[in-house]
């Protein structure tokens, strides 16, 4: 069970995205931090929109994530939010996914026999696990199919990345750019993460005209309105 002491930071890339969850809380007001400007909300949600890609997101993430540990009030959760491209058939425009795996899928080495990730040259992680129970607890409460959500620094553009990508990863269901910045700066801190995504397009040849975001951030809303409450209940200690 949560204390009513329970803080989450949410972690978007662009503004529209942190403005569509923060449709689904009561009064946000703005806090400024030196290096972040959050969006506090009365239920313990601040809402970061932190820019676009792992870097911007791990610096914003764990910005926060000392500011609020300094003033003596630490996180108890992050969540990486927003849009993604969908993988086909698995996760269709319009869906929500939740990441039961969150993976740097192109942080490694080009290799003439493939792609090498880093943990194969003998360096640092490529993947974080949300805890069992949160994603168990979020796919109930909001319907979002679990599977890994890929973090990439260069959106695809064709088939034939999207197969390779499908290849490495089979139990891929989406590709975003922050997650796994997201869970960096959260591993550094010892807090769980959480990644959720709203599917905007899917991941394949480039059709930027094609993208649903509207939906996906309508979507992203409807999805933060049932998890807020679900998270009431969901136990941190909980790693089943
Ligand atoms: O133009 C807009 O109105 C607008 C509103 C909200 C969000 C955006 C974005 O462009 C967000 C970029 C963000 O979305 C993720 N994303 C979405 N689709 C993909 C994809 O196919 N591959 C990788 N990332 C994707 C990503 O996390 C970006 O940071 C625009």
């Amino acid at each position: 069970m949560t204390t009513s002491a329970a803080r989450v930071l949410v972690t978007t890339a662009v503004p529209a995205e942190r403005d569509a969850v923060a449709r689904a809380f009561t009064g946000p007001h703005e806090v400024r931090l030196p290096g972040a400007a959050l969006l506090r909300t009365a239920e313990g949600y601040d809402l970061l929109a932190a820019g676009v890609g792992p870097a911007p997101a791990a610096a914003g993430t764990a910005t926060a994530l000392t500011a609020a540990a300094l003033d003596g009030r630490p996180y108890t959760l992050v969540v990486s939010a927003g849009i993604a491209g969908g993988f086909q058939p698995m996760a269709p425009v319009g869906s929500l996914v939740v990441a039961d795996e969150i993976t740097a899928a192109d942080l490694g080495a080009e290799t003439a026999d493939g792609f090498l990730p880093v943990t194969e040259l003998g360096f640092g992680t490529v993947s974080h696990r949300p805890p069992n129970s949160l994603v168990r607890v979020t796919k109930q409460a909001t319907g979002a199919h679990p599977g890994a959500v890929l973090t990439v620094s260069t959106v695809t553009g064709t088939a034939a990345r999207a197969s390779a990508l499908l290849a490495r990863h089979p139990h891929a269901l989406a590709e975003a750019m922050e997650g796994f910045g997201v869970a960096e700066a959260a591993a550094a801190h010892g807090v769980p993460v959480l990644e959720i995504r709203a599917v905007s397009n899917p991941v394949g040849p480039r059709d930027r005209a094609a993208w649903r975001i509207g939906d996906a951030l309508a979507a992203l809303t409807e999805a933060f309105g049932k998890l807020v409450p679900a998270l009431e209940s969901w136990n941190p200690y909980d790693h089943r």
